[in-house]
């Protein structure tokens, strides 16, 4: 991915060894349940200004990718790495996000803009680098990636390289989980109007668990892990599990039997064992009527709080073991509060000219990691009453 991303060329191996013991170990702290919080603080809030930003300027129509991504992307930049990282490199990020796979699978492409799009991003990461303007207790995030820096004797150009190949694991998959999501969801109405009422339950006081949106977007990621949000965190999981594509490659360290169902088989140290995350999760036994999405397949089963709602089934999409994805809890975090704040403040429905009603977007046949769309869905947003928060 450094190449691919990021165009690295030369010094790989040291960049790589950078990422995974002085990077990796960072994320896996701070990104840990319990550091969560500390990181997000900023997150709600500026999630919500960038969704009323783009919503006040499209009144017509809003792509999809850009409503649910765009905020997304600012919001979590702005939030790991403050607010002097450079937040308005959205198009160029998502110009290269989108040559990802065929740079990947190396297939022909027009490669020029999205490479264009690349040098623009890596120089503003560059210059946000050289500023160095983070501190220990505001930026702790950005703070401990410059920190390693200094320490590794890591050059501007290295460094910047090293910040956008984080950055397209950081959001890559997150964003194209939160557009499946709504696509799902537009695509169900029963299932839109399900999680929307759960949505309005936690949040209309009483009953709910947050007295307002304002509490619930200032609230610790540990506290939206809650039953009261059991059906938008199933319908996630749902997204997740329907859209997961990645190679989960493993290289056998010694001579064990791997078990299958009733038997096992034999795998011989040093064999690359491929783990089909698809299959898996395509399995009509474990998952009856696998290719639909069911909005609450995971939603009748016992809450445990810390633990992923799907715990006991094969679930892959985050990967598994050693190596489970470090960012687990912030991206479903994320892609919760998105939900939230959209569903809670709109009433979405895909625009009638320009998508066809009910039905989900072409995938994409070179998606990699996670399915890709081929088609954006324009929607249409009506404030419902509950619009307002203070300013
Ligand atoms: C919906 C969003 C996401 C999905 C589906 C996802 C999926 C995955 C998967 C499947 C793996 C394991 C790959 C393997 O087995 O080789 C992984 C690893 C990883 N993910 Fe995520 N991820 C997501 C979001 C994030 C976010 C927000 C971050 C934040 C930094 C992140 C950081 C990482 C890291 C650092 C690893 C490497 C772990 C290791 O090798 O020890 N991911 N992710």
């Amino acid at each position: 991915m450094f190449r691919v991303v990021a165009g690295v060329r030369t010094n790989y191996a040291r960049l790589h060894d950078i990422m995974i013991h002085k990077l990796f170990p960072l994320v896996d702290k701070l990104l840990s349940r319990r550091s969560l919080g500390q990181i997000t603080q900023p997150f709600g809030r500026v999630l919500f200004s960038q969704i009323k930003k783009l919503t006040q300027t499209h009144i017509q129509a809003v792509s999809l990718v850009q409503l649910v991504q765009e905020p997304l992307y600012v919001a979590t930049n702005a939030a790991l790495f403050g607010s002097s990282f450079p937040l308005d490199t959205y198009k160029d990020f998502r110009a290269l996000d989108k040559s990802v796979p065929y740079r990947f699978s190396r297939l022909p492409f027009w490669y020029w803009p999205s490479s264009c799009a690349r040098e623009r991003v890596l120089a503003q990461i560059g210059d946000y680098l050289r500023r160095g303007e983070v501190t220990d207790c505001d930026d702790r995030f950005a703070y401990g990636f410059m920190e390693a820096f200094k320490a590794n004797d890591i050059q501007v150009l290295d460094g910047s390289r090293l910040v956008l190949t984080f950055l397209w694991g950081l959001h890559s998959n997150t964003m194209s989980t939160s557009f499946w999501l709504f696509a799902f969801l537009l695509a169900d109405t029963d299932a839109l109007e399900q999680v929307r009422a759960e949505i309005d339950k936690a949040v209309e006081g009483k009953e709910g668990k947050f007295t307002d949106l304002d509490m619930l977007l200032a609230a610790d990621p540990d506290e939206l892990d809650d039953p009261c949000f059991v059906t938008l965190t199933s319908a996630i999981m749902e997204t997740m599990r329907l859209t997961a594509l990645h190679a989960a490659v493993r290289v056998a360290v010694c001579d064990f039997d791997l078990k299958q169902g009733d038997g096992s088989i034999p795998i011989k140290k040093g064999e690359y064992v491929w783990g089909n995350v698809r299959a898996a999760h395509m399995d009509e036994n474990i998952y009856p009527y696998a290719h639909k999405f069911m909005v609450d397949r995971f939603a009748g089963r016992l809450y445990r709080k810390g633990r992923l709602q799907t715990d006991g089934q094969p679930f892959l999409s985050l990967g598994g073991g050693k190596h489970i994805c470090k960012g687990r809890w912030l991206a479903i975090y994320e892609i919760k509060v998105v939900a939230i704040i959209l569903l809670r403040l709109f009433d979405i429905s895909s625009s009638p000219e320009k998508s066809p009603a009910c039905s989900l977007p072409r995938v994409s046949e070179h998606s990699i990691g996670v399915i890709h769309t081929e088609d954006d869905i324009l929607v249409q947003l009506r404030p419902r009453q509950h619009g307002s928060i203070s300013e």
